[in-house]
């Protein structure tokens, strides 16, 4: 398959089944990640990877940081948000957090950039695998309390947590996107 198509037939899909991804897989799709281009050669990434039990317990600390934050809900709304915090990271048999460390020798912009560049050489090389991916975010991942608990720095960032599994079915998604004449101007 070319690239065009590749980029092309990459969608999220977050439905996934239990079997696990070799490790092997993984260092493939974190090795694609860090091939991605960087100013200054910063490389300003960091993976965090998240599987068997260490979901459980991500998923334990979500449930508390969201307990911190619903503070001001009612008993009820709370618990129902913590427990589906608690319960996000056993979606798919591995997650991979995607994080940006600037390195402050270039704009910051410049690093987000280029972490978000490893995070697509990482969906498409998943998807060339036949793995299905999907990225989140959510305000959890903004919450200092999980930087800490991934042990990043006060200035990184949780670009987005890749949940990676083997899609469940044969899934036929139609997406589509703006044509680009919309987006845009040529100068000749
Ligand atoms: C940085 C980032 C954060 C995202 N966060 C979420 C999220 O929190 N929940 C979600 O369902 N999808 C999330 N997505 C996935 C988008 O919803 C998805 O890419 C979009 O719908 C386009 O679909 P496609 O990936 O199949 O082309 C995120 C994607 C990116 C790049």
């Amino acid at each position: 398959m070319g690239v065009l198509d590749l980029i092309k037939s990459r969608r999220s899909i977050g439905v996934v089944d239990e079997r696990d991804v070799p490790d092997e897989v993984i260092h493939t799709l974190l090795e694609a990640a860090t091939w991605a281009p960087n100013h200054k050669k910063t490389e300003p990434w960091k993976f965090r990877v998240i599987k068997g039990e260490g979901r459980a317990k991500l998923g334990e600390e979500m449930g508390r940081i969201m307990k911190l934050k619903t503070a001001d809900l009612s008993e009820e709304e709370a618990a129902k948000k913590v427990e589906k915090a608690a319960k996000g990271p056993l979606r798919a048999p591995v997650i991979i957090a995607v994080c940006v460390s600037p390195s402050g020798k270039v704009p910051e912009v410049e690093e987000v950039v280029a972490a978000g560049c490893a995070l697509q050489n990482l969906l498409l090389t998943a998807t060339e695998k036949g793995l299905a991916t999907i990225c989140r975010t959510g305000d959890i991942v903004y919450q200092p309390e999980l930087k800490q608990y991934l042990q990043l720095e006060e200035n990184d960032q949780i670009i987005g947590l890749v949940y990676v599994g083997y899609p469940k079915k044969e899934l036929d998604i139609k997406a589509q996107r703006t044509p680009i004449e919309e987006k845009t101007i040529w100068y000749q």
